[in-house]
Order: C-alpha cells, then sequence, then structure tokens
C-alpha cells in the first residue's frame, strides 16, 4: 500500500475521550489503529482543550482573585496560566496515542467514502483509511439560537473563545442558564465582569426541584450576577463599540449593552462534514447518529461514542461509552448503555451543584413514598469544614425512598459536593441505605461528615405513621 491508502484493524474519528481510550486499549492489545482528529488545538478532544479542564481552573483563579488585583491583569495571567495547562494536556493526549507502534494519529477532517472506508484530506494530500471497525468520537458544538443579529454578531463568543481570549469583557450577555451558562457566568463575575443571564424557562437549572434551583439562583444574585429569567432574547444589535441586547420581559422590551454575548443554550452532535449517507448511518430526529444499547449504529461495525449519539454530554459518559465499545470489540459483549445505575453530575459554579438520581418532583411523579431531608449547609453540625474554608453557602438534600431507605436521588449544593457525589453514587449503585450512609463513620473534619445530620434532618415523609 502507499503512503495515502492506509489499511487499520480499527478506525477512531475524533480525539474525544471515548475514542482515545478505545484508542489506547486497543493499541496495547495489538490492534492496529488509525486516530483522526481535525484539528491540532482538540488532540484529547474538548473537555482538556475548551471543556472542563479550562473552565475548572477559571473557576479556581476567579476565586483566587483578591479585591485589590486589577481585574484584566488577574483575567490574563489566568488564562495565561489555563493555556498552558492545556498545551501541556494536549501535548500528553498526542504522545499518549502517536508514540505507540501500532497507533497512528492523523490531523485532518475525516468523511466516510463508504461504510469501510474514511478519507482525510483532498488532492494530493489525500489520504484513505479502510478499517474492519469504524469509531465515531466526533463530539458536539454549541446551538446558536435563531435570535436575530445573534449568528452574525461580532461579539458572539462562544467557550472556546472566551477561554482562549485575554481580553476580559467588561459586561457579558449568557444566554442559557444551564450547566455551561451559569458555569461562565460565575466565573467571569468572579473575574470583575458585569455579567447577565436570559433564560426563557422560569428558573434557572430547570431541571432541578425549586427549592435547589432557587438557592443557586439566590447565591449567584447575592454575588451581584444579574439573572433575568422567563425572558425572551429578540435581537442582538452591533454597534460601532458594543453590542444591544434587546429582550421581552413580563411583555415589556428593554435592551441592554454589553461587550460580548456567550451562546449556552445547548450544544448539538457534531456529524457535519462526516458524509454519514455514504456509509448508510442513519441519524436521530435531533441530529445525534443512531445507536442500540451497545452503541452500534446502522452499520453494524461502526460505533458511536460520546456526546455525538445522543447520550448525556459528560466526559464520564463518553469515558463509560468505551467502556462499552471494548467489551464489544474484546470482551464478552454484555454490557450496555441500560447498565447504567446513578449518574453523577456537577456544576461548577461556586460553591458546586452536584446531583444525582431523582429529584423530589421526579420521585413524587413516579409515585414513590418519599422521605426527604433537607438542611442548609451553615446549620449542618457535624461539618464544621465549612466553616474552616469560610464557604457556608448552599444547602443539601437527600429524597429517600420511604418504603426501602434506598436514596432515590441528592442535590449537594456545597463546598466539595463535586466530590461528595460519588460516595452518594456508590452507595445508591450498590443499595446501601439512606441510614446506613447516615450512620457511618467519617473523617473529621471533612464535608462527607455532612450525611451524618443531614440524612437524618427529615423535613417531611410521606409516611401516614410518621406525620
Ligand atoms: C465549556 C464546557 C465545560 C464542560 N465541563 C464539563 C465538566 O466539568 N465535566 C464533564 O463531565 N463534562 C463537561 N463538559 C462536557 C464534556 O466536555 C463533553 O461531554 C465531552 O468532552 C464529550 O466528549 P466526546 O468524547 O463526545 O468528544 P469530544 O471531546 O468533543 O471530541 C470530539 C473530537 O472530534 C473532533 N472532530 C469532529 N469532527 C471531526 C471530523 N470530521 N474528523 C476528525 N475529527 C473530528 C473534534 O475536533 C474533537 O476534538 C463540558 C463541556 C463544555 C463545552
Ligand atoms: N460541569 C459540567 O459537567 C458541564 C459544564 C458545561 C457543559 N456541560 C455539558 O454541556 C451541555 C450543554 O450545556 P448548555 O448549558 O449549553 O446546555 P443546557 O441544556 O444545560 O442548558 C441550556 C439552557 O438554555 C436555555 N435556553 C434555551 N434556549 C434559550 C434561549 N433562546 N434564550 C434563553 N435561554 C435559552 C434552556 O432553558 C436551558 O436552561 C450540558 O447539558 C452538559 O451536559 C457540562
Amino acid at each position: 500500500m502507499d503512503n495515502n491508502t492506509l489499511h487499520a484493524d480499527v478506525v477512531v474519528i475524533g480525539f474525544g475521550k471515548g475514542g482515545k481510550i478505545a484508542a489506547a486499549t486497543l493499541g496495547r492489545l495489538g490492534r492496529r489503529v488509525v486516530l483522526i482528529e481535525r484539528s491540532d488545538q482538540m488532540y484529547g478532544g474538548t473537555c482538556p482543550n475548551v471543556g472542563c479542564v479550562p473552565t475548572k481552573a477559571l473557576v479556581h483563579h476567579s476565586g483566587n482573585r483578591r479585591p485589590d488585583d486589577s481585574p484584566q491583569e488577574w483575567f490574563e495571567h489566568a488564562v495565561g496560566q489555563v493555556q498552558a495547562l492545556t498545551s501541556l494536556f494536549r501535548a500528553g493526549n498526542y504522545d499518549a496515542l502517536n508514540g505507540a507502534d501500532t497507533i497512528t494519529v492523523i490531523t485532518g477532517a475525516a468523511a466516510f467514502v463508504d461504510s469501510h472506508t474514511v478519507a482525510v484530506g483532498k488532492g494530493a494530500d489525500r489520504i484513505t483509511v479502510t478499517a474492519e471497525t469504524i469509531l465515531i468520537n466526533t463530539g458536539s458544538a454549541p446551538v446558536i439560537a435563531g435570535i436575530p443579529g445573534l449568528a452574525d454578531s461580532s461579539r458572539l463568543v462562544t467557550n472556546v473563545d472566551l477561554i482562549k481570549n485575554t481580553t476580559l469583557p467588561g459586561r457579558l450577555a449568557v444566554i442559557g442558564g444551564g450547566y455551561l451558562g451559569i458555569e461562565f457566568a460565575s466565573i467571569y463575575h468572579r473575574f470583575g465582569s458585569r455579567v447577565t443571564v436570559f433564560e426563557t424557562s422560569a428558573r434557572i437549572l430547570g431541571r432541578e426541584d425549586d427549592d435547589v434551583a432557587a438557592a443557586a439562583e439566590q447565591i449567584l444574585t447575592d454575588e451581584g450576577v444579574d439573572i433575568v429569567p422567563g425572558s425572551t432574547v429578540l435581537e442582538v444589535r452591533d454597534g460601532a463599540n458594543e453590542t444591544t441586547v434587546v429582550y421581552e420581559k413580563n411583555g415589556r422590551q428593554h435592551t441592554l449593552v454589553v461587550d460580548a454575548v456567550l451562546a449556552a443554550t445547548g450544544r448539538a452532535p457534531v456529524t457535519d462534514g462526516l458524509d454519514l449517507e455514504k456509509a448508510g448511518i442513519r441519524t436521530t430526529p435531533r441530529g445525534a447518529i443512531e445507536v442500540d444499547e451497545y452503541l452500534r449504529t446502522s452499520q453494524p461495525h461502526v460505533f458511536a461514542l460520546g456526546d455525538v449519539n445522543g447520550g448525556p454530554q459528560f466526559t464520564y459518559i463518553s469515558l463509560d461509552d468505551s467502556r462499552i465499545v471494548l467489551d464489544q470489540l474484546t470482551g464478552e459483549g454484555k454490557r450496555t448503555t441500560t447498565d447504567r445505575v446513578a449518574v453523577p453530575a456537577t456544576l461548577f459554579m461556586t460553591p458546586p451543584l452536584a446531583t444525582i438520581g431523582l429529584t423530589e418532583k421526579q420521585a413524587r411523579a413516579a409515585g414513590h413514598r418519599i422521605t426527604l431531608a433537607r438542611q442548609n449547609v451553615a446549620d449542618i453540625v457535624a461539618m464544621p469544614r465549612a466553616y474552616i474554608v469560610e464557604e457556608t453557602r448552599g444547602l443539601m438534600k437527600f429524597v429517600i425512598d420511604a418504603d426501602t431507605d434506598q436514596i432515590l436521588g441528592a442535590a449537594l449544593l456545597s463546598v466539595d459536593a463535586q466530590e461528595l457525589i460519588n460516595t452518594v453514587a456508590l452507595a445508591m449503585r450498590h443499595g446501601i441505605t439512606a441510614s446506613e450512609l447516615r450512620d457511618s463513620i467519617y473523617t473529621h473534619p471533612s464535608s462527607t461528615e455532612a450525611f451524618n445530620d443531614v440524612i437524618g434532618a427529615v423535613i417531611h415523609t410521606d409516611d401516614p405513621l410518621d406525620v
């Protein structure tokens, strides 16, 4: 074969979490793997380059700014630190794969030629790769809402622009009060931007119970973030030096002048340019690649992993997708997406909001008789750590099945919540009851020992005997 025609056992399209883990594992097992990534700035995918890692590093740096530090200088320094970190991770990701004898990394956008062949590049530079198995791991990209003037605005920014630009926007409008919008609102406010969040729903964080979303909203508004729930952005109008956001709230029209507008209204699977139709690979009405519970597409030798398959958009889900695919390719072929129990999530505002399982609303709708336990962090006597680290804001809430004492769900808006939720997840997965979690021995002073108090702090029960 010439240099422009390769044959591999496995081709991976996209250097995301699931794809790279699958590539590394298969390479170690002696399979010939070709991984194709369209951008030399994206080795390792979204998470280490423009997603989880830089945003959480910015949470860290924004929290360290002292009142007398110049916002612009502090921000520029922070972006520099974050870029150094992401460069390091990017290089590490590239070397880890391309350094292996069995793995070749090609940089360029891949497209299907037929169901066993993908091509990269054009003309004399075109490389064609055929393979028995193909993994698609092309991730997701921001949805730009169809608001007049938004897509063409010179001040429209995405997570990628914000993370890389060293100029701190003086006034930032965030459209969307979900994970991305609230994390950026919290971060940029703490760096010194004047931040306004526009959310169409009656509340930000609409998936959470009202008491939890209200507590998160209160923390943000107390800090000085402006939140405009129940609003509709009608137009984004560029001026010479600034942009005007025109919006409606309670039937009245208002304007806000800003320096940047962040689109945070969701992310859609990336399938553009893949020429899926040439391979006979179907997509869903929402634009995701259609997969079964083993992540096989409509072509059984082609798998789709991570955000592109329309599943929950988290790095650890992409990682778990790779376990399912590897089990198909090298294991017993039993693992499926339906095996997942109690998948936690954390929104990294300050303090973080970590959630798992059913909300109170969902538990009631599902017909459970429930016991509710909830305490404000400031009132949790067993958790002096909150006072030690001077972060006593937030609350912890547990939704417990009154009949079985199993934990149905939890929402922890608290310092260290991103760690605490993993203990709750483990308990839920392994059938550890709420009482057992409450009565366990935890180190002191730690945040986990809050469970000793909170799970006993019953505020409501559906059990008639207890009323
Ligand atoms: C700002 C932000 C913060 C986030 N924070 C968190 C967090 O804290 N925790 C968490 O769990 N999740 C977080 N997420 C979500 C998480 O980043 C994603 O769910 C995860 O990265 C998806 O990984 P993936 O494997 O699907 O693919 P990705 O990591 O998105 O990788 C896909 C890769 O495919 C490449 N590609 C696309 N098309 C082609 C093509 N035709 N040819 C070749 N290559 C192609 C892309 O360039 C990209 O590198 C965050 C997301 C964002 C945007
Ligand atoms: N910490 C994390 O794990 C993390 C952080 C960032 C992003 N993510 C992932 O990325 C995904 C995408 O994040 P996201 O925040 O963009 O999406 P999202 O779905 O979480 O939130 C979008 C929000 O925008 C609102 N909205 C939609 N259209 C609107 C409009 N025209 N005007 C105003 N508001 C509007 C929705 O009601 C919703 O509240 C998340 O769902 C999450 O899976 C994860």
